[in-house]
């Protein structure tokens, strides 16, 4: 049995998504990836989404190229710190500006440091939303136990406050510090859930059990069934099914024989199925505010792998928009 569609609860009619194209690729080091958003907007997904009764708003990519940061050397192990904050800042702004007029945002990455600004400008609007993080990564390193330095797998140390900005140099040649605008964004770690982990740093491992983070894994996944998981994770940051929920979907929780273009890929991830099981539930809920789909590289892989990777990543927004299979 397949439930009435559900009624968007908090955006206002006529439903409108707002397509928010983030061709950007600084938070990690592959380039490609900001050609993710062409790729998948190119693929007719504007039209598939007035196809399912959604307005579509859809003016242009971002155009990041005014937002330069010529001299951007490390900090401390941080790469690109000023480009991937000024980059950012502007996203919460786009995003925060759409969610604000009751529009859902729909972010296309792009590497997914983006992710500060789609839930800094969700939260903007939505003080008490919550998160739910598909990804087979946590993206919770700190400027301290991150190995690579790339920004792409940190967003949500600096989103749940776990990073204290001035720690990052207070001001720098009379420059302020990159990401004191996020001084006053913060997610309480309780309201953040994540499913399909399968490759979490130690560091990350620590934090997510000294903030008891809600963190559901493939183990959890094959133990439960993705229908279950589901329900777990918004039982333990949305029991009462009445808060805004902010979905980040990157695509490397799918399983890269499912999305091969994808600059960190790792073996043993959700199947199609489950991946957008995740989103159909979501959008069943009436609950959904916001999707980000990332890391969509259209570089990497042949041909063919990345026509299946951008098809997927549009039917998996499809499925959090309200498309149902019967
Ligand atoms: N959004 C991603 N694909 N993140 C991958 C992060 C990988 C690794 N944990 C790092 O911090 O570098
Ligand atoms: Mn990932
Ligand atoms: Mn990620």
């Amino acid at each position: 049995m397949s439930s009435a569609p559900s009624k968007p609860l908090f955006l206002t009619e006529p439903k409108t998504v707002a397509i928010v194209g983030c061709p950007f690729s600084g938070g990690q080091p592959r380039p490609g990836v900001d050609r993710g958003p062409i790729h998948l907007v190119d693929a007719g997904l504007c039209d598939q989404l007035k196809e399912l009764g959604w307005e579509v708003k859809f003016d242009d990519h971002h155009q990041f190229e005014d937002i330069s940061a010529a001299s951007d050397p490390p900090l401390g192990k941080l790469k690109n710190p000023r480009l991937v904050s000024k980059v950012t800042e502007a996203v919460a702004k786009t995003v925060g500006a759409h969610a604000r007029d009751g529009q859902l945002p729909l972010t296309l990455g792009g590497d997914h440091s983006l992710a500060m600004g789609t839930i800094a400008g969700t939260l903007s609007a939505h003080p008490d939303a919550c998160v739910i993080w598909v990804d087979a990564h946590a993206d919770i390193n700190t400027p301290e136990t991150t190995g690579s330095g790339n920004i792409h797998g940190m967003p949500l140390s600096f989103i749940c406050s776990l990073v204290d900005s001035s720690s990052l140099g207070g001001t720098i040649n009379g420059e302020p510090t990159p990401f004191a605008w996020l001084d006053k964004v913060h997610l309480e770690p309780g309201r953040l859930a994540y499913i399909g982990l399968r490759d979490v740093d130690a560091g990350e491992k620590e934090i997510l059990r000294k903030h008891k983070i809600p963190a559901f894994s493939m183990h959890e996944v094959d133990r439960y069934g993705i229908g279950q998981i589901v329900e777990m994770a918004l039982d333990r940051i949305n029991p009462g099914r009445d808060k805004p929920v902010h979905l980040s979907f990157d695509v490397d929780a799918l399983d890269p024989t499912v999305a091969p273009s994808t600059g960190t890929p790792v073996r043993g991830g959700l199947t199609f199925r489950e991946g957008h099981y995740i989103c159909e539930r979501l959008w069943e809920t009436g609950l959904l505010v916001a999707v980000d789909i990332m890391e969509v590289n259209p570089s990497l892989e042949d041909e063919a792998s990345v026509e299946q990777t951008v098809a997927v990543g549009c039917s998996l927004v499809r499925a959090a928009l309200g498309e149902t299979l019967l």
